[in-house]
């Protein structure tokens, strides 16, 4: 069967790739994906300076595999370690390289999409305007009007096929309303939906603990608990971004989650909880698993039920 994609007009042999901040903040962990059976991979969000992020325990799994809590705090090496790592990348490689962005401001982001602009590498950019867990720092993807202010500069300077990062919503209007920014930006090609859960609390029954250290425990929550949340999102703006893809991600442990992604509409899938907890190995059981589901209901292509789920 044919698991590949086309995102942003980049090909993947196959839909599957890492969520950003999952198993690739450092060159190594980016090289173990080159060398795995993924379709593509993304950087951590980079932020202009280098970030140590929030203290120790940061990030957890949830017992009897739900999912996972956590409150990184935005670690990585600074957007030029990311800008030099896509400066070195072997193009002529199967697999598309995404870089992530999450500036702390509009001006840094400004900054470093500047940069790779400059650069002009066939990397694709996505803006993560969604991440939790930045004290002090509300995440964009919850205010409408300032994405849609901050994409009218960026959208301009990436000039080229680039996509977003959005955080989980709940509410049908804010679907429409997020649809209607999106969809004024021709080169914004697509959207990675979803985010983490923002700001979730894990609690211990014997130490009467919270189970991360920063913001009182409080932290995004990914993983299978989040699935459902995570296909009414990619179906949500599959339905409201016409001429734009959509990746999903958000509860994918297995063929059968990659399966709904895709029936909802994913044009590729994304793992993060999984993935951490199971190495890029894991990559290779669930293109397995994919295919064995599209064999047994004969589906040649991800392309023949993509988007086709049915309602009553
Ligand atoms: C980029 C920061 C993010 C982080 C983080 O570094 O804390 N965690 C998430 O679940 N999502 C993010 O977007």
């Amino acid at each position: 069967v044919d698991l590949s994609t086309t995102i942003a007009g980049a090909h993947l042999d196959n839909v599957f790739f890492n969520a950003s901040g999952v198993w690739c903040q450092h060159e190594e962990e980016l090289q173990a994906l080159l060398e795995s059976g993924s379709g593509s991979l993304i950087t951590k969000s980079a932020t202009y300076e280098h970030r140590e992020g929030n203290p120790s325990p940061r990030y957890l799994p949830l017992p009897s595999g739900i999912g996972s809590i956590n409150s990184m705090g935005l670690p990585n090496e600074g957007y030029e370690y990311y800008l030099n790592y896509a400066r070195k990348f072997d193009y002529t490689h199967a697999k598309p390289l995404f870089i992530s962005l999450s500036g702390l401001s509009l001006a840094d982001n400004v900054k470093m999409v500047e940069a790779f602009v400059q650069a002009n590498l066939p990397c694709i950019l996505e803006v993560n305007f969604s991440c939790p867990n930045v004290p002090g720092k509300p995440q964009l993807g919850y205010d409408i009007d300032a994405m849609d202010a901050a994409l009218a500069t960026l959208a301009p300077l990436i000039k080229k096929p680039f996509g977003i990062k959005l955080p989980p919503y709940f509410d049908i209007a804010h679907f429409d309303q997020v649809a209607a920014v999106v969809n004024k930006y021709d080169n914004l090609a697509y959207v990675t939906c979803i985010n983490s859960v923002g700001n979730g609390l894990a609690i211990d029954l014997d130490t009467e603990t919270a189970l991360i250290k920063p913001k009182d425990g409080f932290g995004g929550l990914g993983g299978l608990m989040v699935l459902n949340t995570a296909l009414a999102n990619v179906n949500a703006f599959y339905r409201r971004l016409p001429g734009k893809q959509v990746i999903g991600v958000g509860g994918v442990v297995s063929g059968k989650e990659a399966f709904l992604h895709i029936l909802a509409g994913a044009s590729a899938v994304q793992i993060g909880t999984q993935l951490k907890e199971e190495g890029p190995a894991m990559f290779d059981r669930i293109k397995k698993e994919l295919t064995e589901i599209m064999e047994k209901k004969g589906y040649k292509s991800v392309e023949e039920f993509r988007g086709k789920v049915k309602t009553l």
